[in-house]
């Protein structure tokens, strides 16, 4: 049945910076339409794992990577693959936004002109702004620089720059993880509201936030996947103990 091959997965994943393994083997299947979270002590990997999903490895020179990643069944890093291209269907959103320092517009805009889109850039704006859920509180200052905006409205806008892409995968390392608590919750409530359309990866320290927004939650811990199943069998029964002493919080 066609709906139920992962979008993306790794085989016997290793992930290594010069002689230093960091990623150790790991299987992973990653449902479509569906938001998956991996969560884990720090250091763990899971940051090295999502960068991974988009080739952003690549730009680490001592990085490099053994086993498979696979998109749709493909190989990710077969020598044929374009990771320009990779990183347009599967976009990535970071810890800290990081804006252009250009206006609003030219934020949302700037990766589908260069790539050559021939459609109306307003329009793809305010679609991408929109779904973003940040279009009523700029549309009337498309013009201002990105860097006006508050820490939450950026890391919104950052998402609508990804949107514009037209991704199938939105990538996002720890992305509340610089805002209040405010600007949490309404990324928070964004994530639900994007999951219809996308499948989202995200890394985060927060395990009520994993419990809160994921459907699917994988625990890594130094380099291994312990457990990966339903967020909410992973925080009420997981199989594992060192997933039951993380989660209640006895290390990390
Ligand atoms: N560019 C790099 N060069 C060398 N080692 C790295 C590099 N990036 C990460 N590492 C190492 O790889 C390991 C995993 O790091 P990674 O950032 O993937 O973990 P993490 O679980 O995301 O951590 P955190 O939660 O603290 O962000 C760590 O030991 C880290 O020091």
């Amino acid at each position: 049945m066609e709906e139920c091959k992962p979008i993306l997965e790794t085989r016997k994943l290793c992930i290594n910076y010069g002689d230093l393994r960091v990623v150790k083997g790991i299987d992973l299947q990653i449902p479509s339409h569906q938001v998956t979270a991996v969560i884990g002590p720090s250091g763990c990997g899971k940051s090295s794992m999502l960068r991974v999903f988009n080739r952003m490895n690549d730009f680490i020179p001592t990085a490099w990577v053994e086993g498979e990643v696979l998109f749709h069944g493909e190989d990710l890093y077969d020598k044929t693959v374009d990771p320009g291209l990779i990183r347009q269907k599967i976009g990535m959103v970071f810890q800290r936004p990081n804006p252009f320092p250009k206006s609003i517009f030219k934020n949302v805009v700037w990766g589908p002109k260069i790539n050559g889109y021939k459609g109306n850039l307003n329009d793809l704006a305010e679609e991408a702004l929109r779904k973003a859920a940040l279009w009523n509180e700029v549309k009337d200052r498309l013009r201002d620089s990105a860097l006006k905006l508050s820490g939450g409205q950026q890391q919104r806008l950052c998402i609508a720059r990804a949107i514009a892409m037209n991704p199938e995968v939105i990538l996002m390392d720890e992305p509340c993880s610089a805002l209040d608590p405010r600007a949490t919750a309404r990324i928070e409530d964004l994530i639900q509201e994007l999951r219809s359309r996308y499948t989202i990866v995200i890394v985060t320290h927060n395990m009520q936030q994993a419990a809160r927004i994921s459907d699917l939650t994988a625990f890594l811990y130094e380099g291994d996947l312990v457990e990966f199943g339903p967020t909410k069998r992973i925080f009420t029964q997981p199989d594992q103990k060192r997933t039951e002493d993380y989660i209640t919080g006895r290390f990390g």
